[in-house]
């Protein structure tokens, strides 16, 4: 499985200073006396064969992915979660696992069976679900080194090589290797606890067994540890609206877009359009951020999102959220809000551990079209803010073209000469275990007719 194509190049792998054994070939020979983990691991090696081929084409992936492993009927959960952590374990290293070669030097693995899939094993993060094949497959294996760089120097392969070569000019920071290791490094669970009183989060966390961490970037945001993904959904937490997943990069933005104001400039916002709603993420976060006097209209042209806010909110018995049709906002009579969110669609660049596809489906092109259409929404918007009002821009790529470039461009339409910039800046990965993203605060001028006039 994954051989390499005729158009990859073939690294020839000269000696390593660790060698990385092979399995007993015995069980291989024999599939009837094949352990239960090395059944595993061929199930894998089937799955990532009709996987791979659509890496580079489908955008939608991880649904593809999803809808494999729920076809299989035999697997429990347990099962799924191992199949998913190694298909993304091979996403995320995909240019190294495409050009490692198993079997030029008999010198790296003597006598060896190594099979690329035992490298996706043991790049894979201990996890319940892949602690137990590693256990049995890769007894005699050093364990992973912590950094790219030295797990690079293992498999002699660069680590710049994981990222698309022209997304340096993008992002020069992501190659730097702290980035480097966290856009490889498997995505924490965060939450965002909805609630004054966590005290029954906590209880009904203790009684299923989890253990968490509060972030100390973030009051608030909570790490859950060492759970294989739970179901969440399933929680009582959860049901009651007391807890919202989200990012801690996620949860910086409004915070960090807001930190320039003090408690009383912020007192005198108090009518907000969130205008890339989507499901709610942002706008549940700003109704707790505001407080119960602030009122917040939420827009989206998805409707399916928009009733999931909806459903959100009244989950977390969250009064002050208004959803506003996107025909109706364009259509009525133009609003003034004191702050207008722009939380804009993006090439997603910043979510390149979570989402690893969308390394190999992003282009140029696609960030050039994102940058436009982020232009076009904030240009559209920024007519709703009010005179001395703020417009809030958010992505969640790391390019600076769709972030700084897009805020110049903005600045320097004439159309927008009342607004200047108040600040910007970027979430980079490794800075807080986040996925990355970028934020900038724009004002408008406070006195509207004398900007016209002059
Ligand atoms: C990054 S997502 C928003 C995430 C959301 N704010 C949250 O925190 O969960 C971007 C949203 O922009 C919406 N969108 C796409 N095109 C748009 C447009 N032309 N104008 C406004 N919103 C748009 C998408 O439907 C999507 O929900």
């Amino acid at each position: 499985m994954c051989a390499p194509t005729p158009n990859n190049t073939r690294t020839t792998l000269a000696k390593s200073r660790i060698q990385l054994p092979s399995i007993a070939t015995s069980a291989i020979e024999n599939p009837a006396t094949m352990s239960r983990a090395e059944n595993q691991l061929r199930t894998f090696e089937t799955l990532w064969g009709e996987i791979h081929p659509h890496v580079r084409i489908d955008r939608n992936l991880p649904a593809r992915i999803q809808q494999r492993l729920a076809k299989e009927k035999r697997f429990g959960s347990r099962d799924r979660r191992l199949y998913r952590e190694l298909i993304y374990t091979a996403l995320r290293h995909l240019p190294w696992l495409e050009t490692q070669n198993t079997h030029a030097s008999p010198s790296f693995i003597p006598h060896s069976e190594l099979r690329i899939s035992h490298l996706v094993l043991w790049l894979a993060s201990d996890t319940p679900a892949t602690l137990p094949l590693k256990q049995q497959l890769l007894a005699n294996f050093p364990p992973a080194p912590a950094t790219i760089a030295e797990r690079a120097a293992i498999l002699e392969q660069q680590p710049a090589r994981l990222l698309p070569a022209w997304f340096r000019e993008h992002c020069p920071a992501a190659f730097e290797p702290p980035e480097i290791d966290a856009l490889h490094t498997r995505a924490p669970l965060w939450l965002r606890l909805q609630t004054d009183n966590p005290a029954p989060v906590f209880a009904e966390f203790t009684a299923r067994g989890w253990t968490w961490q509060v972030s100390d970037t973030l009051p608030g945001a909570i790490e859950l540890l060492a759970v294989n993904d739970p179901d969440l959904t399933k929680t009582e937490a959860h049901q009651r609206g007391l807890i919202e997943i989200q990012d801690l990069g996620s949860q910086l933005i409004l915070p960090t877009a807001l930190s320039s104001f003090s408690p009383s400039d912020l007192q005198s916002f108090s009518l907000f359009l969130d205008a890339c709603a989507g499901a709610g993420g942002k706008t549940l976060q700003l109704a707790r951020l505001l407080g119960p006097a602030a009122q917040i209209d939420a827009t989206d042209p998805r409707p399916d999102a928009l009733a999931e806010l909806k459903t959100r909110a009244a989950r977390a018995n969250i009064k002050n959220i208004r959803i506003l049709p996107q025909p109706a906002l364009a259509s009525g009579k133009p609003r003034s809000y004191d702050a207008v969110v722009v939380d804009a669609p993006c090439s997603g660049t910043g979510t390149w551990r979570r989402s690893p596809h969308l390394k190999y489906t992003t282009t140029e092109e696609t960030i050039r079209a994102a940058a436009a259409r982020q232009l076009e929404i904030l240009a559209r918007h920024a007519p709703l803010v009010r005179a001395a009002g703020i417009l809030i821009y958010a992505t969640c790529s790391l390019s600076r073209r769709e972030n700084e470039d897009v805020v110049t461009a903005f600045l320097a339409d004439p159309a927008h000469a009342g607004f200047s910039l108040v600040r910007q800046n970027t979430i980079l990965p490794a800075a807080h275990n986040t996925d990355g993203f970028f934020t900038a605060t724009l004002r408008r001028a406070d006195d509207l007719n004398r900007l016209k006039s002059t």
